[in-house]
């Protein structure tokens, strides 16, 4: 099962350059979050903090009571085995074909048999849609199959949190779905905790339960799906829709205060809500809410078209049906 990771006014800098400040959150256990934000505004080193990798200059990261800034070394190897990593190129070492790099946490950080590593390397390699892969080099696989192996490395040691730092960079739009798929099958198969960085926008219209925006040096919005793509906020509305006009520059640089008068309102609606990813499997995730939940309890009205899926179907109008059907074994 997954655990929560509760962060509390958490601020990072780099000599005199602040990354961002006062950054607090929930990201909630077992539930699928996606962090997004123009570039540079800190994404990365945001995950590295979580997992100790770049300490704050202060704040606080809560893992399971444990405030990872301030444990000591021995102990941030204890709350780092409960994360699996999957770093923006996968990291795999070039010179070690697929199966040996899966297995290279379990040969490394535990004392399990060979026999014991296959059965779990074959396991996360069959997970990921690898099997028969092993021999090959990560030299001779695709951006989309690296990205993949990446994530198989980043499950054999049953993490409780996973964080994935842009997989779906460099990836075509049906590769990024499958892996969208892919996360989602993971996290109603495991419970784990799942925290992607994302620049895409169609993964985080579909993916997350949670969603954030990083923007300013600051973290603008952090909340459920339904909340964020249905939210009025200059910056979340610009960024979500993918707008010119709105606070968000060029360039850091221009990200000036002043854009939001430049800029003007938007002229045109928000984009329809699509329905979430379902567990392919014919599973309903614990984390999974009704479509509207969140609207309808905070007396939103989503966008018009929402939650109408490519085949025209309504998911707002006929969950209990779509979802009858959805669990009953194939
Ligand atoms: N180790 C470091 N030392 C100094 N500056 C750093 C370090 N790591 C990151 N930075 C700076 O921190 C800022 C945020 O970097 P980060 O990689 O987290 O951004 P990001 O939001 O993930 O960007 P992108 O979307 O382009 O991947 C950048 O200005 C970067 O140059």
């Amino acid at each position: 099962m997954g655990i929560e990771i509760r962060v509390e006014g958490l601020r990072k800098s780099f000599g005199r350059q602040v990354v961002w400040e006062d950054v607090t959150l929930t990201v909630p256990a077992s539930e699928i979050s996606a962090l997004l934000g123009p570039s540079g505004t800190g994404k990365s080193v945001f995950l590295k903090n979580l997992v100790g990798l770049l300490r704050p200059d202060r704040g606080h990261v809560y893992v399971d009571g444990r405030d990872v800034p301030r444990v000591r070394e021995n102990e941030l190897y204890e709350v780092r085995r409960r994360f699996g990593v999957l770093f923006q190129d996968g990291a795999l070492f070039g010179s070690m074909n697929i199966y040996d790099n899966i297995a290279f946490p379990l040969r490394e950080h535990t004392r399990r048999t060979e026999s014991e590593i296959r059965r779990i390397v074959l396991e996360k390699m069959e997970m990921v849609g690898l099997t028969g892969s092993g021999d090959k080099l990560p030299g001779e696989i695709s951006g989309g199959m690296k990205k993949r192996a990446g994530l198989a490395r980043a499950l054999v040691l049953d993490p409780e949190v996973i964080l994935a730092d842009e997989p779906d960079s460099g990836l075509d739009p049906v590769r990024t779905a499958y892996l969208n798929q892919l996360f989602v099958d993971l996290n109603a198969e495991t419970g784990a905790t799942f925290l992607i960085v994302t620049h895409d926008i169609g993964t985080a219209r579909v993916l997350p339960d949670n969603l954030g925006l990083l923007f300013r040096r600051g973290l603008v919005m952090f909340g459920p799906r339904e909340m964020v793509l249905s939210s009025t906020h200059p910056a979340v509305d610009q960024f979500f829709n993918a707008r010119r006009e709105g606070p968000i520059g060029m360039a850091e640089e221009k990200d000036a205060a002043d854009r939001t008068a430049e800029g003007g309102p938007p002229r045109t609606l928000p984009a329809p809500i699509p329905p979430q990813l379902m567990p392919s499997d014919g599973r309903v995730r614990p984390s999974m809410r009704r479509p509207g939940e969140w609207l309808a309890a905070h007396h939103v009205t989503p966008p018009p078209g929402s939650f109408v899926d490519e085949t025209g179907r309504d998911w707002l109008r006929d969950w209990d049906t779509l979802t009858a059907d959805h669990q009953r074994p194939a």
